[in-house]
């Protein structure tokens, strides 16, 4: 029987606030109203795809109730109304773009999946800046 192979996306909304913030020299010229010293939030929407054979038996890349708990764990509990820079460890010394948000997802989310069903981390930051991340 011929392998097929699909892609599957969750979409999960959440809400943090963060600073974009390197040195105070750099500060205003590279992060201009992001830089705001009491920060700034975002509601921000992530779509996580994984990609696999659809297995013939189940009808499924995977299960999208599994999938959901992934996303609760990865996303929901450490992100979900903090604030990026002091909340979650990792933003402690990277500066929190959604580049990099895209990343902390990405390695997180990889950990906690069977191996080598991610495909994507997309992440809507507002409705106009979007960034995408697929491991490379
Ligand atoms: N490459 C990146 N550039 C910027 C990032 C980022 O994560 N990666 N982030 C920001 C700010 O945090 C902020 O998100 C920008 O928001 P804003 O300019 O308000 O968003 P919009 O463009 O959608 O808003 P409008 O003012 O309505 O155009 C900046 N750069
Ligand atoms: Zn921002």
């Amino acid at each position: 029987m011929t392998e097929r192979i699909g892609y599957i996306t969750r979409v999960q909304s959440f809400s943090a606030c963060h600073r974009l913030h390197l040195t105070d020299e750099e500060n205003k010229e590279v992060y201009g109203k992001c830089n705001n010293p009491y920060g700034h939030g975002h509601n921000y929407k992530v779509e996580v795809t994984v990609r696999g054979k659809i297995d013939p038996v189940t009808g499924m890349v995977m299960n999208l109730t599994d999938l959901k708990r992934c996303i609760e764990e990865v996303i929901m509990i450490p992100l979900d109304h903090k604030n990026l820079d002091k909340d979650v460890p990792y933003f402690a010394d990277v500066v929190s773009t959604t580049e990099n948000l895209a990343i902390y997802i990405w390695d997180n989310m990889a950990k906690a999946l069977p191996a080598s069903l991610l495909y994507e981390i997309r992440i809507h930051e507002t409705d106009k800046n979007i960034v995408v991340y697929r491991g490379e």
